[in-house]
């Protein structure tokens, strides 16, 4: 399908489009945006498979006159050209779409061996040496991520194990460079790391957190794609400490805490009974790292100024009369306010893209994610109950709501997957653009 409409109709051609798909089983739906129009863009269940559902508008003639046309038609559905009009989220969802894939050959024969008598260091085939691994992951799972922990008790041991492994491997990624030794981290290092992390996957670990991720990795079909952005992530964080538009921090978004999402899919599971696509599983998974991460981020501000890094994107900043002097003074002011509003609004609407996923999981890894989602989401409303003063007031969950969610998160889990047979957003992709003229974050698919 291929709408095009201006940018001051998106609303509307985003329901078009919505509608459009609906009817024709449309698994993706894109938005492109280029020379200052904005372009819809849908491909059937086939990957190359795109037909024309609707239309927004006519080409323009000067579009067709520079061969526009064709070239979005061919370049938004060929993963492999390299074209600077796919946008972060494009290319992220490339990825899942790979995640997806996966499960699904995985499911039918999956051959990936073990090969642990490679370890490096040490016998870490000896199964007591893998329980006590996995012993360790758990304790480092409840000392850093008690709700989480907590959580990973109602799913089988073989389930939460595995999801423990994956969190200390995150855990120590991220530690890399926001730890102690975070001051003597290099780009090499980094690399090393990296290195290490195509050991584990090839059943060569190095000690026996990496053991423990060496043997879920064999036995669930977890891919190492999202464990090595993840890594590119800590790279970008390094080097970068502006982001100049949604799109980057998107990227950035996806790499830190996107990917963790994609990780746990695999072993978390997607419900038997569940009716909803792998991809649009996977994406809910996303969704939730996405919005986790940009919460973080909104919490956060003041202290990450201090650091002398601004992940708020500075056209957006800018758009709202703000700029990076106006983050290190931290005064809250209507401006601010305002500005705020708009990218938390952009926040809870990843979350609610994440909540169409939950359901589908199976019964037991709903508790902890619902838990962890309501959690977090809150933050959000600690922000704005704080008068949107992110400067110097940490927002924060008291004991009580946390508590008051855990029954809240545990009705929400029992309810199983969508019964609806054909969810209008099944399986299509969502981005969030901000609408230019008024600064309120617009989904647009
Ligand atoms: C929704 C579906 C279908 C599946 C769930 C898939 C999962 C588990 C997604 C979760 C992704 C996740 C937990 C990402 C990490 C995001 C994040 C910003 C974590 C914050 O970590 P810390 O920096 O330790 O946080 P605090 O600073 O708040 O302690």
């Amino acid at each position: 399908m291929i709408l095009k409409v201006s940018t001051t109709s998106s609303i509307v051609a985003f329901e078009a489009a919505q509608k459009e798909a609906s009817k024709h089983q449309i698994v993706k739906c894109l938005r492109i945006e280029m020379s200052g129009v904005l372009l819809w863009v849908s491909c059937g269940p086939k990957e190359n498979a795109i037909s024309l559902v609707g239309l927004g508008g006519k080409i323009g003639r000067s579009q067709r006159r520079l061969g526009l046309w064709n070239r979005i038609s061919f370049a938004s559905f060929s993963p492999a050209v390299a074209d600077p009009l796919r946008s972060s989220e494009e290319r992220v969802y490339d990825v899942v779409l790979k995640q997806a894939a996966l499960v699904k050959r995985q499911n039918k024969d999956r051959k990936r061996t073990l090969n642990l008598d490679k370890s490096i260091e040490g016998d870490l085939t000896n199964g007591d040496l893998l329980s006590a691994a996995y012993d360790r992951c758990g304790e480092v799972c409840a000392e850093y991520a008690k709700t989480f922990y907590l959580g990973t008790q109602l799913m089988t041991q073989e389930r939460r194990k595995a999801i423990w492994a994956i969190y200390v491997w995150c855990r120590r990624t991220d530690e890399l460079v926001d730890g102690p030794n975070a001051s003597h981290i290099t780009p090499k290092a980094l690399d090393r790391w990296e290195q290490r992390l195509n050991d584990v996957f090839d059943g060569r670990p190095y000690d026996m957190y990496d053991a423990a991720l060496s043997d879920t990795v064999s036995k669930y079909p977890v891919d190492v794609q999202p464990f090595k952005d993840m890594i590119e992530g800590m790279r970008l964080d390094l080097r970068k400490s502006r982001y100049n538009n949604f799109d980057e921090l998107y990227l950035y978004c996806y790499y830190v805490a996107g990917t963790v999402g994609l990780m746990s899919v695999p072993v978390m599971g997607i419900a038997p009974e569940s009716k909803a696509s792998t991809e649009s599983v996977y994406n809910a998974a996303l969704a939730l790292g996405i919005a986790n991460q940009l919460t973080n981020i909104l919490r956060d501000v003041g202290e990450d100024a201090r650091r002398g890094r601004v992940y708020l994107p500075q056209d957006e900043l800018a758009l709202a009369g703000l700029s990076d002097d106006d983050i290190f003074h931290g005064k809250v002011t209507d401006k601010w306010r305002n500005f705020m509003k708009g990218q938390i609004q952009r926040a809870r609407m990843f979350f609610d893209e994440a909540e169409k996923g939950v359901s589908e999981l199976n019964s037991a890894s709903r508790w902890p994610v619902w838990a962890s989602l309501l959690l977090y989401r809150q933050i959000l409303d600690a922000i704005e109950a704080n008068d949107y003063n992110n400067f110097t007031k940490r927002a924060y969950v008291g004991k009580v709501k946390k508590l008051l969610s855990l029954p809240t998160a545990y009705g929400r889990a029992l309810l199983g997957p969508q019964k609806l047979t054909k969810m209008v957003t099944r399986g299509i992709r969502s981005g969030v653009t901000v609408n230019l003229s008024t600064n309120l974050p617009f989904r647009l698919c």
